[in-house]
């Protein structure tokens, strides 16, 4: 008998509103039991809990409590739900978003903890956009100088990563800063946490962090944009730990929280979108992996080194050891569909949802469904939380053409997932004419349960989807790494063949549609490109700023 069969592993995956576990046979992949934990402070927008300290336009914060949380509840409730003896569990492995990042003493406090009523203290969330003034710097800076990592990330860092974020807290707290002994993701604090050891990974240090060719951005370049910047990477790690690498053991405080036995295998941290590859089985050159929830991840690997325009970066091991690993997104995706239905739809929509059993997504998706492509008569940007790929603007916002006083809710929802899927094929066309073909396009994630979404991708990007075969993918992919942390596999690619879960071309396109799509398709990317250097939506967010302060 395979000694697999009765082994499991534990994956567990840091969303932006909560923390999930699942549990996983290491033989099959087979997912026996699951817990979901919701943070207890959600995102931190508006202002910091316990002192009430407002926070200003575009911040977005988390706490490390809620983590550990996720911990102490979900993990045992997973346990319990799969009714598998924690001594059959044999490691954990962990996933993040990111780039989510904390200020840390040299023991792994979180400066919040001392200084709750600083927000800077906290954790700043991938989608803390506040930080674009120094993006902005840094790739003018990085421009002017010819720095030879700018290509890497599509010509232009994100306000999202860590540089950005740390000059911000260098700029506008500079003693917390110097207190900051580290500047660590939380994809790398929670394994701290677990393992009592500090390590690093390769996925956020290179897409994140700057980190290309063995080093980070010099000395020389951090103290031109502002002299006491210079020794930021000295709060970084220097020595980086390889994806599915075992990075320690749990300790006795991990196990005490988790429930799970004392010394079991822990993996080295990992980012969301990145690990979901392994569990689609889809880490093999050419196979586009979209993670479409809040927002669209697309991670692919690849054994061609090449420059794609606006793509958030390009790592040597990123996704796994030995390929180059490609990552681009959408700041929002699902987020656009949340703030139309709780901002824009009326409450007579919500009754009639309501009355039919169903709720507002899936009525306003029942009657966008009835139409004909192009009936609504509108063409929308997917910006509404910026423009990830291929702009790489956070200070882009969301614009809807075509609206008439016959214009209806469903019309618009309509016109908004179509955005988001123009947005994915202006992805895709990016990376084929850069010289990145992609052959499969695979679909995980929340927004795989909206099938008229998924219908519509196929339609508009002209080609047939796979998906993923779990409902938890992130989680899956973490439990993956974790068998390959603890010796039950030799690789990732191996371990992904055997516990990762995908159906070929689950969704395929209808030509008339597609060629219907076409022509909308064309609208988008003119709009697209009138408003793609800022102009008008930089001066209304401006404006918005300043009356807003
Ligand atoms: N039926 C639906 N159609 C379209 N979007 C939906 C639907 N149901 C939920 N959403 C959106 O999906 C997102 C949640 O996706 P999910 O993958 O569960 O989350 P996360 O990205 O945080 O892991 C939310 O933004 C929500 O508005
Ligand atoms: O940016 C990344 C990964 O690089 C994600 O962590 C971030 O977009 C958050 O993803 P979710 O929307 O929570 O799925």
């Amino acid at each position: 008998m395979n000694a697999n069969n009765n082994r499991y592993v534990i994956g567990v995956d840091y969303g932006t509103l909560s923390g999930r576990a699942v549990v996983v046979r290491v033989s099959d992949g087979e997912e026996v039991g699951g817990a979901v934990h919701e943070y207890a402070h959600r995102v931190i927008e508006d202002a910091l809990p316990g002192s009430g300290v407002r926070l200003g336009p575009d911040w977005a914060l988390q706490s490390p409590a809620d983590w550990i949380d996720v911990l102490r509840h979900a993990v045992p409730k997973a346990l319990a739900a799969a009714q598998v003896p924690a001594e059959q569990v044999i490691g954990i492995g962990t996933d993040f978003t990111a780039c989510t990042i904390l200020p840390a003493t040299a023991d792994g406090h979180p400066l919040c903890e001392e200084f709750p009523e600083r927000p800077h203290a906290w954790p700043k969330l991938w989608k803390h956009h506040a930080a674009q003034p120094h993006a902005d710097r840094i790739n003018a800076l990085a421009a002017e100088r010819g720095e030879s990592w700018l290509p890497r990330y599509g010509g232009k860092i994100s306000s999202e990563w860590a540089f950005a974020k740390g000059l911000q807290l260098l700029e506008e707290d500079p003693e917390l800063y110097d207190r900051a002994d580290r500047w660590i993701e939380a994809a790398d604090w929670i394994i701290w946490q677990l393992t009592g050891v500090e390590t690093r990974n390769v996925c956020t240090a290179g897409y994140k962090a700057i980190h290309q060719d063995g080093g980070y951005p010099s000395e020389d370049f951090l103290a031109a944009l502002n002299p006491a910047f210079s020794g930021f990477t000295r709060k970084l790690g220097q020595d980086l730990a390889p994806l599915g690498g075992l990075a320690g053991h749990l300790t006795a405080r991990a196990a005490e929280w988790t429930g799970l036995p004392e010394g079991i295998a822990v993996a080295v941290g990992n980012v969301d979108a990145h690990v979901t590859a392994a569990a689609a089985d889809a880490v093999r050159p050419g196979q586009m992996v979209a993670i479409m929830g809040t927002s669209t991840c697309h991670v692919m690997c690849s054994d061609q080194l090449a420059e794609v325009p606006g793509m958030c970066g390009v790592v040597r091991d990123g996704i796994v050891p030995g390929l180059w690993g490609y990552e681009a997104g959408q700041s929002a995706v699902g987020d656009i569909f949340a703030w139309y239905v709780d901002n824009c739809v009326p409450a007579s929509y919500a009754e009639r949802a309501a009355e039919a059993g169903t709720g507002p997504h899936e009525y306003l998706t029942s009657l966008a469904a009835e139409q004909k492509v192009g009936q609504h008569g509108l063409v929308a940007l997917d910006w509404h939380g910026g423009n990830r790929s291929v702009l790489v603007d956070h200070t882009l916002s969301g614009v809807i053409v075509g609206q008439t006083l016959a214009t209806r809710p469903e019309d618009v929802y309509r016109a908004l997932i179509e955005a988001t899927a123009f947005g994915a094929r202006t992805i895709v066309e990016t990376f084929e004419a850069s010289g990145v073909p992609v052959e499969e396009f695979v679909v995980a994630g929340g927004l795989l349960k909206n099938r008229f979404l998924m219908q519509t991708y196929a339609d508009v990007l002209r080609r047939p989807l796979s998906v993923i075969g779990s409902d938890q993918g992130p989680a899956l992919g973490s439990a993956i790494h974790a068998a390959v942390a603890a010796g039950a596999y030799p690789d990732i690619t191996a371990a992904a063949a055997a516990m990762g879960k995908r159906e070929a071309a689950a969704y395929v396109p209808d030509a008339g549609r597609a060629d219907a799509y076409d022509r909308l398709y064309a609208e988008y990317r003119r709009l697209h490109d009138h408003f793609a250097d800022g102009g008008m939506l930089h001066r209304l967010r401006a404006i918005r700023n300043e009356a807003s302060a």
